[in-house]
Formats: C-alpha cells, sequence, structure tokens
C-alpha cells in the first residue's frame, strides 16, 4: 500500500470540473466515475485518500447517509447495498466508523453490522461520540447517565400533552437522550418550530441541551459532539486522510472538524447525502450525492478505485 494510482480520469486536480464553484456532483466521465469535488482542498483530500488508501478514514453518519430516511424512527434500515459496498472498502482503508446520533447499540442493529465479514474492525461512536462499539469485541462503552434525562423524561409527555403543538409527536427515548419527533406530525415543520422554545427551556433548566435535526428535536447530554468524536478517532489512527459524509445538522461539527484538520494539514473530503432538506450541510460540502443511493455509490466506487 502507498503506491500512487492511475489517476487519470479520477485525478481531481487535473478534472474538467476542478474549476467550478458548484457543489454539484459530476457522475457522468467516465465508466466507471468518481465525482468531481467542488473545492480545491475536497480535490486534493479525493487525491490523497486514492494516492493511499491504507491512511484513509472513513466516517459516515447513519440516518439519512447509510438509511434512507422514513417516517417510523424504529423502521429505519442501512440501505441494501450499504453492507456490500462498506464490506468491499473496509479492508482497503485505515478504518470505517459509524458516528450517529442513535445509541451505538441501536445503530449495530438497524445497520446490521455485527458479523460481517470485511467489517471485523468497524467502529460505531453512537449518541453523537459519547458511546463506542467495537466489531472486535462487540461491546458498547457509554457514559454514565445525565440526572437531567431522568428529570425531562418524566416531564415531557405533560408538556407535549399541554401544548396543541405536541398533536401528532411522538418521544424516542434514546436511554440517554430523549427526541422529540415532529414527522408525523399534521404540520411538521409548524410543530418543529412551537416546540423548540418550550423544549429548549426544558433541557436548559435539567442541564441538557437541544440537538435539532430532521423534523427532530432532541433533548441530550452536553459535552460532545461528533466533530470531537470524529477528530478524537483521526488522532487515535492516525489517518492521513479523511472522507465525512452527513444530511444533518448534527453533522455539521464533524464539517468543522474536518475544516480543522484540513487547516493542520490532514486531507479531508466533505460528502452531503442529499441536498435539499439541510442546506447548512450541503453548501459546505466538496460533493453532494443523491441521499443513501448515492452514498452507496460513491462507496462502491472507492473500493473498485482502491487496493
Ligand atoms: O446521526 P444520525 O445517524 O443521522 O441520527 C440522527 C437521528 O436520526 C433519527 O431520526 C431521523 O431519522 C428518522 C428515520 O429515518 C426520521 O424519521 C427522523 O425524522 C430523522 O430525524 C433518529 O430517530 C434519531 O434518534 C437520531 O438522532
Amino acid at each position: 500500500m502507498g503506491s500512487h494510482k492511475d489517476l487519470t480520469d479520477s485525478d481531481p486536480s487535473t478534472s474538467d470540473a476542478s474549476t467550478s464553484d458548484s457543489t454539484t456532483s459530476d457522475w457522468t466521465n467516465s465508466m466507471d466515475p468518481l465525482p468531481t469535488p467542488s473545492t480545491q482542498p475536497g480535490r486534493d483530500a479525493l487525491a490523497a485518500l486514492l494516492a493511499r488508501p491504507a491512511r484513509a478514514l472513513i466516517a459516515l453518519d447513519f440516518d439519512g447517509t447509510l438509511a434512507p430516511i422514513v417516517a417510523d424512527p424504529e423502521q429505519a434500515r442501512a440501505h441494501p447495498d450499504a453492507l456490500p459496498a462498506l464490506a468491499a472498502l473496509a479492508p482497503k482503508v485505515a478504518a470505517v466508523a459509524v458516528i450517529t446520533g442513535r445509541p451505538a447499540d441501536v445503530a449495530v442493529r438497524y445497520g446490521g453490522f455485527a458479523g460481517v465479514p470485511g467489517l471485523e474492525h468497524l467502529v460505531v461512536l453512537g449518541h453523537y461520540g459519547a458511546e463506542r462499539w467495537d466489531a472486535v469485541s462487540g461491546e458498547v462503552t457509554a457514559p454514565d447517565p445525565h440526572p437531567g434525562v431522568e428529570a425531562v423524561r418524566a416531564e415531557l409527555p405533560g408538556l407535549l400533552e399541554g401544548s396543541d403543538a405536541g398533536q401528532g409527536t411522538w418521544i424516542e427515548d434514546k436511554g440517554h437522550a430523549l427526541a422529540v419527533h415532529t414527522r408525523r406530525a399534521a404540520d411538521p415543520q409548524g410543530t418543529f418550530d412551537a416546540l423548540r422554545e418550550p423544549l429548549t427551556d426544558l433541557a436548559t433548566r435539567n442541564g441538557l441541551i437541544v440537538e435539532p435535526g430532521r423534523m427532530v428535536l432532541e433533548l441530550r447530554p452536553p459535552g460532545m459532539d461528533k466533530g470531537v468524536a470524529l477528530s478524537e478517532y483521526v488522532r487515535e489512527l492516525g489517518a492521513e486522510s479523511v472522507l465525512y459524509a452527513g444530511d444533518d445538522l448534527g453533522d455539521l461539527p464533524a464539517y468543522t472538524a474536518i475544516d480543522k484538520l484540513r487547516s493542520d494539514g490532514t486531507p479531508g473530503l466533505l460528502v452531503c447525502s442529499g441536498s435539499e432538506e439541510v442546506t447548512e450541510l450541503s453548501e459546505r460540502a466538496d460533493i453532494v450525492v443523491d441521499g443513501p443511493e448515492g452514498v452507496v455509490r460513491l462507496l462502491q466506487t472507492l473500493a473498485n478505485r482502491t487496493t
């Protein structure tokens, strides 16, 4: 590993699209195409990843990135082609990690990540990095529960029942956090907007923070985010390049961590899964792909392009 690959049609620095300032990916210029990152740091990172895949970390969010968004969070599952793509790529890179807001064991179950040949070294960082599951041991390490979660668990149903804005909402009890989903309300965005302030008050009174996401407001302990989780894992691995793919506001700290890694000399590639719902992410991405389907295609193409 470590020899430079033929980047003839995938070398971002020589691509026709290298001067584009659009975040739209170009998948059309080869039989086995890689999209052209829209920024020079993104092109540098893709080149570094292809040149030395064995030193690269591939880090991915779960919901909306590996798993299509569905109305019922308990029915979310990895895209059917995600596991084969991850299993093909993982042996060729330094590591694959899933960094998710889900509890780690839930992501492992919904992703089908345990016991998959090729994914023997997979790491799942759950609860935004507060929890960790290692495929090697099959064990989850988790922090002590935050006392505020129990208090919120007791108060939240009453708050929602006593509020018109609570109609059609669903509480996901995540153990170390509680999430209020509005996707199945009659007016998902209106309900989300109306609940934001009372839920922020409730969280603050109990020493928690509100993590907003795609039609979800999560009340969770402070002190960890996906950016911290990603930076710490990059350091642990000694990765020389990083790809991070996400779809939601909770992924922004990971994007910021990539910016910092870049400024410190570690190339990083920002991938956004889907461009419309969370423009804060797609506007910063080097590559925008068409949801989990596009993420899987990208992983498959990277697996085909690396040895
Ligand atoms: O960090 P992630 O892996 O992206 O997890 C973020 C949250 O994802 C889940 O909610 C989202 O997906 C649901 C299923 O598709 C969808 O119904 C919901 O509207 C989305 O917000 C999950 O339920 C949360 O616990 C995660 O924090």
